[in-house]
């Protein structure tokens, strides 16, 4: 079986000025996965590597660069989920730590639990040695100009001091495509195992203690051996309702190519909730597809010793796995 690795660095509008460093982040990430897969390593170990990159990268949602709550503090959801064995680990609300996503392979494997939240998991990544950073590690300038922004909008929006609806919670898709760089990754490895892994900070301005979809099995992503691998991205509230990593799934049971899937299972959540997002994916037979209803999404894939990565609607770039390599520059 030749072993294939998908990532994405988020859904939403990606400015042109962010275009280089985004399609350089997933590159780097999915080069990194598929250097794990090539030596003969696990679909697992090359998602948890993929997002780990990903995370520490400030051009992303996740990790280092994490968008900020209400109170202007970094929260992230993270999971992962092994396809062999249908066992997952997830991490909400988590701060202080830049992996959120080691966090969950941890609770996976070390625990009897699937997800831990807020303290509760910062106490179990003090129990297993985790390092813990200051919060304001996390935070980037763009994040902390996207929140100040963000804040002006809503003042803007709302003169009067009435409580209103927290906006994050809204589905207006204008509003959605701001915040951007949620990370993820999938892969099926040269024994046939797939996996899923996706790490975010959520979305600018939502509530202490919201959790979103990326935390939630089946919605931010899901892993069966039996069919394949997902990890999604977009607007939380909307994922949730339809419990998009699944429903993709579901639909490549009923006989769909992963392209045809994605597309289903999006038109299906833009139709019925008005949800924008995005998704990737892989069969377990090594067939992929990377969607979105946004208006981007930046995604890199290494299948055959080919990297593929692309940015806007139809758009794929090719180049050899030695070119690209030569282009990071490692
Ligand atoms: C706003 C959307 C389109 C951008 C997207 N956001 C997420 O994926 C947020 C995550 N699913 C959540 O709801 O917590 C991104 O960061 O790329």
């Amino acid at each position: 079986m030749k072993p294939v690795i998908v990532v994405h660095g988020g859904a939403g509008r990606i400015p042109q000025e962010r275009e280089d460093g985004s399609r350089l982040g997933v590159t780097r990430a999915a080069l990194k996965g598929h250097s794990i897969l090539k030596r003969g390593g696990s679909a697992l170990d090359a998602v948890e590597e993929a997002v780990a990159i990903m995370e520490e990268d400030p051009q992303f949602n996740a990790g280092i660069g994490s968008v900020l709550n209400e109170k202007g503090e970094v929260e992230m959801d993270a999971i992962i989920m092994d396809g062999q064995n249908l066992g997952s680990g997830a991490v909400s609300a988590v701060k202080n730590i830049v992996h959120p996503i080691k966090l969950s392979r941890l609770v996976m494997e070390k625990t009897n639990h699937m997800l831990l939240t807020d303290q509760g998991a910062l106490d179990f990544a003090r129990a297993m040695g985790v390092p813990e950073v200051p919060g304001e590690k996390l935070i980037s300038d763009r994040s902390l100009e996207r929140w100040k922004e963000y804040l002006e909008t809503v003042s803007k929006a709302t003169p009067t001091p009435v409580p209103v609806p927290n906006p994050t919670l809204t589905p207006n898709p204008q509003e959605v495509q701001k915040d951007l760089g949620t990370v993820g990754a999938v892969a099926v490895d040269s024994t046939g195992n797939v996996a899923c892994a996706t790490s975010t900070g959520g979305l600018t301005n939502k509530r202490v203690g919201r959790v979103g979809d990326s935390a939630c099995i089946g919605c931010g992503g899901y892993a069966d051996n039996n069919i394949g691998a997902v990890s999604t991205t977009g607007h939380g509230e909307s994922i949730m309702k339809v419990v998009l990593a699944r429903l993709t799934l579901y639909h490549m049971e009923q006989g769909m190519s992963p392209g045809d899937a994605a597309d289903a299972a999006l038109n299906s959540m833009k139709t019925r909730v008005e949800g924008l997002g995005g998704l990737i994916v892989v069969s377990n037979s090594g067939d992929w597809a990377a969607r979105f209803s946004t208006e981007n999404m930046s995604w890199a894939t290494v299948k055959d010793d080919q990297l593929h990565c692309g940015i806007s609607a139809g758009e794929i770039r090719t180049q050899s796995v030695e070119e690209a390599l030569g282009s990071i520059g490692s």
